[in-house]
């Protein structure tokens, strides 16, 4: 490992150094709360009503007076449907003189409208009645500011009265992929091409962080075409991704073009794959060149990128749900950075396994397309096949 690798900055540290240069000023909109998905609340909602308005049976059953049965269960085969008891399913309000719901599994119905209510039934005033306000009070809180909205807070925002809902506006995220070999997919590719996959998978990515992607052409390795393509891309986005063109080769322009531009932060951090990413600020606004590579770029996405999104929208990341899971292979040792390793995660008879897939920064399909990820810290000493490690869970 080279000296400037050792003194490459973590993740963390790379993003505190964007971070502290970077003070985003996000609009808001307001959407229908049926599109609010994935969006992100601007402002605390409040609930513009209560329900149940007055109260409503939490069973199927009938309604009784509980004052009927103060003394034991009284002679009910002379009652009449509306008279001592009315029907009250799940649900369903129900006269005032009523204020307790016997479910029907103790009720039997006679032929005549007449009841007869199983012995061991004790009745008393709001049994199994939800009063008013036990599903929303009118002036609650339903959900705060920075909630990035699931399908139940649009069903939250949906009882307490809301229709509509005021979101933090998308940031527009550009992505300019570059190299002269690239051809866009679909197009055959001859001897030395390569299919530009990047800007799929990133599109694709930036929507689920809650970003509004702005894809760009692909630019050929030249220095006046990237600065061109920065130029055009910088003014209409908040956050500018350039992929490709961020190591040594001959043709790796875009840390020099980004640092004539605006101020360089850093090129390198002690992670991979996207080892060589580059970071910059121009206009105000945070720039990074992706690495090129598949797996590089969506590892720089995945905790780069879905950060800065995050701090946009003011939310938290969207969070994997992760599971501990036996390792089949050996995971090996990591020393000076961290690694992103991919693993293909199945349940087992204990609960699940993992089996590494890959090598470092290799982007073969079984690598994108495994089922869970782990990284392993700088300088640790690996896992053991056995060991039981906690493994990011990929949809
Ligand atoms: N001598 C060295 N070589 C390399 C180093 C190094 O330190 N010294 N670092 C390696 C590492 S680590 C990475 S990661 C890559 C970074 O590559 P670049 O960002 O410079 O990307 P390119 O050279 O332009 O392309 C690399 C590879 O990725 C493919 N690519 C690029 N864009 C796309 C896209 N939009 N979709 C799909 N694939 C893409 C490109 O065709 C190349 O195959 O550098 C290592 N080399
Ligand atoms: O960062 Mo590169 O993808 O480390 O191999």
């Amino acid at each position: 490992m080279s000296t400037e690798e050792k003194k490459a900055p973590s993740r963390k540290e790379a993003l505190e150094a964007i971070m502290s240069r970077w003070a985003p000023a996000p609009g808001t909109e307001t959407v229908p709360v049926p599109e609010a998905l994935n969006r992100v609340a601007a402002q605390d909602m409040f609930a513009e009503y209560t329900l149940p308005v007055v109260r409503a049976s939490a069973m199927d059953g009938i309604g009784v007076a509980a004052a009927a049965f103060q003394k034991g269960i009284p002679d009910t085969s002379h009652w009449r449907p509306g008279r001592e008891y009315a029907r009250a399913d799940t649900g369903d309000d129900f006269e005032d003189r009523f204020d307790a719901v016997i479910p029907v599994e103790s009720v039997t119905f006679l032929p005549d409208g007449g009841v007869t209510i199983a012995p061991d039934t004790a009745v008393t005033a709001g049994l199994n009645v939800r009063p008013a306000g036990s599903s929303v009070k009118k002036g609650e809180q339903i959900l705060p500011a920075g909630r990035r909205l699931r399908p139940f807070d649009l069903a939250a925002l949906t009882l307490g009265g809301k229709v509509d809902v005021a979101v933090v506006k998308k940031p527009v995220v550009a992505f300019i992929p570059t190299g002269s070999e690239l051809v866009a997919p679909g197009t055959p590719p001859e001897r030395g091409q390569n299919i530009d996959s990047n800007s799929v998978m990133v599109r694709a990515m930036l929507e689920e962080m809650g970003a509004e992607p702005r894809l760009f052409p692909i630019v050929p390795d030249d220095p006046a075409a990237l600065r061109a393509a920065l130029e055009r891309a910088v003014p209409v986005s908040d956050i500018v991704l350039i992929c490709g063109g961020s190591s040594k080769g001959g043709e790796d322009f875009n840390a020099d073009i980004v640092s004539s531009m605006g101020e360089y932060i850093l090129h390198g951090v002690a992670s991979a794959p996207g080892r060589p990413m580059c970071a910059a600020m121009l206009a105000g606004k945070p720039l990074i060149n992706v690495p090129g590579p598949p797996f590089a770029a969506y590892f720089v996405l995945d905790w780069c990128v879905s950060a800065l999104v995050a701090r946009f929208l003011g939310a938290e990341p969207p969070a994997r749900k992760t599971v501990r899971a036996r390792l089949t292979k050996d995971v090996g040792p990591t020393p000076g950075m961290e690694i992103l390793r991919r693993l293909e995660v199945r349940r087992s008879a204990d609960g699940f396994e993992a089996t590494p897939v890959g090598g470092r920064g290799g982007c073969t399909f079984r690598t994108l397309t495994a089922s869970g990820q782990t990284v392993t810290d700088g300088g640790g000493t690996g896992h053991a096949a056995g060991d039981v490690i906690e493994v990011e869970y990929l949809r």
